[in-house]
Formats: structure tokens, sequence, C-alpha cells
């Protein structure tokens, strides 16, 4: 199975290495515009391999789209990262020409590969990709929940002092700083609801961490984070390569589900070898569906931003 990833930078040559060390794909393309970097990416991830034992033909290309042909899935992370004290959605004037002629070049040598579409604002960018590409929806993933959501894991673990893989928890809505919604009423420790061990306050304060967790590591950092969203990528991609069918929140564009119309928001999928499997329609109460909706509303705003780019 082939994978094509555009931008060799943090994210992208992060998701590589971990694609690679997993054996999730048997060949990865790193595709990058700066001259020689994603051919140099390519080669340090390549000489790992004797030490960490794969297998994955990786390569790298200088903005050689023949190179990506037949691609089972392509993942889009070219272009600017934000800086401490901005948010994603500042980053939608660059980025948005960046990620629809990239996606179009792709489409063009990979007409059956899925989307997966990394770069921010993400949920806008991934409307931008259903919009210009015209492929049916299933196709178009935007990934943010499932950083999101691993990053509400971690906070949770740390709250609880217990490891992140025992715990279970889910973040919907869109991939911002505000418009997050960790299902922390959902959250369970090996099925048993947090609550039972952890006050309202320390829920609250765990929440209000997983919303601004991007922002903190872009303040510690002085450039956004790459670690996490790497590895988060690589286990999309699993699923989908693989078929696994997990459940993963992912930005898709919605037709009625959750009451909304016309946006790519966060939602809980099914993904497996035909991307999006299904849409969950998980029961809300009252106050995770006004959430919703208000976070609903701030993603379709900043889709109006895409006027001049799709006309
Ligand atoms: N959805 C999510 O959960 C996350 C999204 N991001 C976003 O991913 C994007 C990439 O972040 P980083 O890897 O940290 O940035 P980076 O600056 O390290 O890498 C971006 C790469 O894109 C390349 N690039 C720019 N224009 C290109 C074009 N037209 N064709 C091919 N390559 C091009 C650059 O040369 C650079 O190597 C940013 O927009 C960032 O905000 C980052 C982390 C998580
Ligand atoms: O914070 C950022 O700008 C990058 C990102 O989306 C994340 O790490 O969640």
């Amino acid at each position: 199975m082939k994978v094509t990833i555009v931008g060799a930078g943090n994210v992208g040559a992060t998701c590589a290495d971990v694609m690679a060390y997993r054996g999730i794909a048997s060949e990865i393309v790193l595709l990058d515009i700066r001259e020689g970097f994603a051919e140099g990416k390519a080669l340090d991830i390549t000489q790992c391999a004797t030490n960490t034992g794969f297998n994955t033909k990786v390569t790298g290309v200088t903005n050689d789209y023949s190179k990506t042909a037949g691609s089972n899935v392509v993942v889009i992370t070219s272009g600017i990262p934000r800086k401490p004290g901005m948010t994603r959605e500042e980053l939608i004037g660059i980025n948005a020409g960046i990620v629809k002629s990239v996606a179009e070049n792709l489409l063009q040598h990979s007409p059956n590969a899925i989307f997966v579409i990394v770069s921010n604002p993400m949920d806008t960018m991934t409307y931008l990709a259903y919009k210009s590409l015209g492929l049916p929806k299933n196709r178009i993933i935007g990934m943010g929940g499932a950083l999101d959501s691993s990053r509400f894991r971690t906070y949770l673990s740390l709250a609880l002092d217990k490891p992140a893989n025992d715990i279970s928890a889910m973040v919907i809505g869109g991939h911002g700083d505000t418009t997050m919604i960790p299902l922390t009423r959902l959250a369970s420790y090996n099925g048993i609801p947090v609550s039972q061990f952890l006050s309202q306050e320390q829920l609250d304060k765990v929440a209000a961490d997983t919303m601004v967790g991007g922002a903190t590591l872009t303040g510690l950092l002085g450039t956004s984070a790459w670690y996490a969203p790497g590895a988060s990528v690589a286990y999309l991609v699993d699923s989908i390569l693989n078929d696994q069918k997990k459940m993963i929140a992912c930005s898709v564009f919605v037709e009625g589900e959750y009451g909304q119309n016309d946006i790519c928001i966060g939602v809980p999928c099914i993904i497996g070898k035909n991307g999006v499997e299904e849409i969950l329609d998980i029961k809300l109460n009252d106050a995770e569906k006004a959430l919703f909706a208000k976070s609903a509303d701030a993603v379709r705003g900043m889709n109006d931003a895409l006027a001049s780019v799709l006309s």
C-alpha cells in the first residue's frame, strides 16, 4: 500500500517516520516544495531501517507529483504552522492556496486515493478540499479529533495518575482553541466514569487544558507540535489501510448529522478501507448539543473566508 505525504516538515516527516517504524504502509513518498528537503528526510528515515527493523520503502521528491502516482492514501501537511500567540484560523490566507493546489495535483495522479487533511485551520481546509475536488465525502478526512482525543486522554491520565491507554475519551467539534468539545461526561477509566475519581473542578481543568493543548505546545516550542500530530495521522492512516474500522473523531462533511449541514467538523466516524464508512450519531445531552451548535457556527463562519479560493 502506498501513501504520499505532502509537506516533509515537522508533522509530515514525523508521520512518515511513525508509519515506517510501525510498518503501516509498504511505500511512503514524501513530497515538499523545498529543493532536496523531502529527499533528505526520506534518506534519514530510511537509515533507521536496520536499527528499528522495518522494510518500508521511503522516498522523497521535490514537487514531482508523478512520483506520487497510484497512492492509496494522500496526506496533506503542507503550509505554515502557527507561532506563539496566533490562532490556527490566522493561517487560512496562506494555507488555503497551498492546500487547494496540492490537493488538485495529488488527485490528478492518484484518482482513487483517500485524502487526509492536516494543514490548519484543518476543518476549513477539509471543507476546501471537499468542495474543490468533487470527491465523495467518505474520501475526504480531516485529522484533528484523533490528536485532540489523545491529548484529552493524556490530561485525564495525568489527573488520575493512571495509564492513558486505560482511559477512553473523545473530543468532537471544531479543531480550534475555542471550538473543541471534550466529552467529559462520556470519558471513562476502564469503563468507569471518570467523574467517580475526579472532582468537577479537576474535570473542568482537564477539558480546558485539552482545548488549548496545541496552543500550549506552540508557546513552549515556538512552533506547533509534531510528535503527537504525526502519530495521530499514522493512527488514522493505519485504520484506513488495514481496514481496522476504528472509531475516530474526524472532520468530515456533514449532511444533517448533529443538526448540521454544509460544513466539515469533528464527529465520531468509523474509519476503514473506504475512508469514512459511517458517522455515528451519538446521543448528546442538551449542554453538549448547545456546545456543538456553537462550534459549528464558528467553523461555518471560517468557510466564508474561502470564497475567493473556491470561486
Ligand atoms: N490538524 C492537526 O491536528 C495539526 C495540524 N498542523 C498543521 O500542519 C501544517 C504543517 O505543520 P508543520 O509540519 O509543523 O510545519 P512545517 O513548516 O514544519 O512543514 C510544512 C512543510 O510544508 C512545505 N510546503 C509549503 N508549501 C508547499 C507546497 N506548495 N507544496 C509542498 N510542500 C509545501 C514546507 O516547505 C514545509 O516543509 C500546519 O498548517 C500546522 O498548523 C500541525 C499539527 C497538528
Ligand atoms: O496547534 C497548532 O497550531 C497545531 C495543531 O493543530 C495542534 O497541535 O493541535
